[in-house]
């Protein structure tokens, strides 16, 4: 579990992280979202013991990341932007040098490697120099560092960036296999990435929190009226008046149609109304045969543009 409490980093008089607290509990995978520049990897520097605050407190397992570090550490696999890799030192050679550097006992050492190695599906490499590695296994040697010694917390800054579409798919379904035994907090401004495997997201703008919920709640609430596309054979005024008059409609308008002949309409319902029914019986009933009807709902872009342009650009 992890604690933030406070959270204050200025660099100078720029105040990168404001004010932040938040709260990680075990078994889940979040998403720290948020545009270039918000605060994401300077937070994450601070949570890993990376960065010194400038004020306010973070936990880790009950441990104090600054008055605590080797325990808070030791609870902790960190993959950074940038994974430190040895270049000159082949897959299996890092490994055990990472071992030796997170102190893990001499005995269990090469039992541990060979467990990250194969969670991480790098066995087949392990006797190659990292630098003739591609990008994609590069950064399976570096998700191999974070989970080395069985943390039970992952923190992982952008994995997938800069990956071709092949490995980042592969590494996220890695990141979804280790999120059964690990908590993990993935940082993304890549919207689909968080969708696609995070339970929990918060987003984070201009250094503050701006929303925490999961995933699927986060998307309901910016969605509370139902929004549908229409599209009818019928005269214009008729379908648009006829529409209307359905019980639950709250607003029908006319938009560009995309057929001679038809209108397209598009319809908001009340909120938590389902007036797909309702349409149905009323386009029957004024013999206006619909040729579509599909909601139109937000995508996790919308509310995330929503929630973080309410203030200038950053840096
Ligand atoms: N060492 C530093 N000195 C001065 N300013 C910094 C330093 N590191 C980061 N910043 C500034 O702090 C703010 C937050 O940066 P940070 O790297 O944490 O953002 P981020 O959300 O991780 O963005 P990105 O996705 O671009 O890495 C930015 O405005 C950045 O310019």
């Amino acid at each position: 579990m992890i604690e933030i409490n406070h959270l204050v980093k200025k660099y100078g008089s720029h105040v990168a992280v404001d004010d932040l607290s938040l709260t990680v509990e075990p078994g889940k995978i979040y998403g720290f979202l948020g545009p270039n520049g918000a605060g994401k990897s300077t937070t994450m520097n601070i949570i890993t013991g990376y960065l010194a605050a400038t004020s306010g407190e973070v936990k880790i397992n009950g441990f104090d990341v600054l008055k605590q570090p080797e325990e808070a550490k030791k609870c902790v696999g960190y993959l950074p932007e940038l994974p430190p890799l040895y270049m000159d030192m082949t897959v299996k050679e890092y490994l055990d040098f990472v071992a030796e550097l997170k102190k893990i006992e001499k005995s269990l050492r090469a039992g541990y490697v060979k467990e990250a190695m194969k969670i991480t599906k790098t066995e087949e490499v392990s006797g190659r120099l990292i630098r003739n590695l591609s990008k994609g296994y590069r950064q399976r040697v570096g998700f191999a560092q974070a989970v080395l010694g069985y943390p039970e917390i992952l923190i992982l800054d952008e994995p997938t960036v800069g990956l071709d579409p092949k490995q980042i798919i592969e590494i996220r379904d890695l990141i979804k296999e280790l999120g059964k035994k690990h908590t993990i907090i993935l940082s993304s401004h890549i919207l689909s990435e968080i969708s696609a495997v995070c339970d929990h997201v918060f987003i984070i703008s201009h250094g503050k929190l701006v929303a925490s919920d999961s995933t699927e709640n986060l998307l309901e609430r910016m969605t509370g009226a139902q929004e549908i596309e229409l599209l009818v054979k019928a005269e214009e005024d008729t379908a648009e008046t006829a529409i209307r008059e359905v019980a639950q409609v709250e607003r029908c308008e006319k938009t560009e149609s995309k057929e001679d002949g038809a209108v397209q309409l598009l319809v908001t319902a009340k909120k938590d109304a389902d007036v797909r029914e309702a349409i149905y019986h009323t386009c029957v009933e004024h013999h206006m045969p619909i040729l579509e009807m599909k909601a139109a709902s937000k995508s996790l872009e919308d509310v995330f543009l929503e929630l973080t342009s309410q203030e200038g650009g950053t840096k």
